[in-house]
């Protein structure tokens, strides 16, 4: 069984990295790290990662790639043994491609049924080593990152039965919140269904439900489109807040998670399709939600 300790990074291509910069950094509140050699923007958000969110200049404006972080190097071979038997191809990154990415060893792949980019890593480094810099909002980490893809149901399978991720919860048919094993916060990835590939929203767990007040008024001044929340997802428990960045694509805020023991967790449930399983406090979503942000076509064999 192949052992995660977290989502590791998630990588996007904007159509402005000198906006997206200054919106990433003043108004999410990432600290930016520095630009990689291929010009890539880097930012941090926790103590212990030297980079969670990585920016291309690419368009369309979309995902690019998410990392997950292995638990050991060990797991790499019962990764590599899941793919080849489920006839799934990958590839393991050079050491340039390593370095990029302040990894020891990155395997890639896609997800068969989106093909969006899937990387796998070790990263044994020393820590940063200062502190993440909060500015005006207490990031705990980088929390999850959720599709809308149109064979969800085959990707959902995949990342349960190839890549070990475990169900939490169901809305419906329409979403389905899973953790990679043994993580325990309620989701790492979402997966629902959507007409089109896109990155439905990124997700920062931030540390107090002030940082969730002090969000509204922040994106009210900003003129940032807020476009749900704030509310309660009964679901995972947490408290959320929805914005769009300048692309259009949709960020969360969420304060609070539900977690999961790793022996003899609680099943997984099926809410029912209704606004109450998705919000306790009953705020509207605006329809911009989750539509912006094509998934990548990732190819293996082309480069990363
Ligand atoms: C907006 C979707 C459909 C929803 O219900 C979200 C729920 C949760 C949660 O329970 O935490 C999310 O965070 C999520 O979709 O990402
Ligand atoms: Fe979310």
């Amino acid at each position: 069984m192949i052992r995660y300790k977290k989502l590791g990074y998630v990588e996007l291509n904007v159509s402005n990295l000198d906006r997206s910069r200054r919106f990433y950094e003043d108004v999410v509140g990432l600290e930016f790290v520095g630009e990689r050699s291929d010009g890539a923007v880097l930012f941090r958000c926790d103590d212990e990662d030297p980079r969670s969110v990585v920016l291309h200049q690419q368009q369309p404006a979309g995902f690019k790639s998410v990392g997950w972080q292995l638990e050991d190097e060990a797991q790499f071979e019962l990764l590599h043994r899941r793919l080849r038997d489920a006839r799934v191809p990958y590839e393991e990154l050079g050491s340039a491609q390593c370095e990029l990415r302040q990894a020891i060893r990155v395997t890639r792949t896609t997800e068969p049924h989106s093909h969006a980019a899937l990387e796998f890593f070790t990263a044994d480094g020393p820590r940063p080593d200062k502190p993440f810099a909060v500015t005006h909002t207490k990031i705990q980490r980088l929390g999850h990152v959720v599709w809308s893809v149109p064979h969800e149901v085959e990707s959902i399978a995949f990342f349960r039965e190839v890549l070990n991720f475990r169900e939490s919860d169901s809305i419906g048919e329409i979403m389905t919140f899973m953790r990679p094993f043994p993580s325990p916060f309620h989701h790492g990835i979402g997966v629902g269904k959507g007409p089109k590939r896109v990155i439905h929203h990124l997700n920062f767990m931030v540390s107090e439900i002030d940082d969730i007040g002090k969000a509204q008024n922040r994106m009210r001044k900003h003129d940032v489109p807020i476009v749900f929340g704030p509310g309660r997802h009964p679901a995972s428990t947490s408290v959320f807040f929805y914005f769009l960045e300048p692309d259009g694509m949709t960020l969360e805020y969420s304060f609070g998670m539900e977690e999961f023991t790793e022996v003899d967790p609680r099943k997984p449930r099926t809410l029912p399709m209704a606004a109450e399983s998705i919000d306790e406090w009953g705020s509207v979503r605006d329809p911009r939600m989750g539509q912006t942000g094509d998934i990548e076509e990732a190819r293996i064999g082309a480069p990363a």
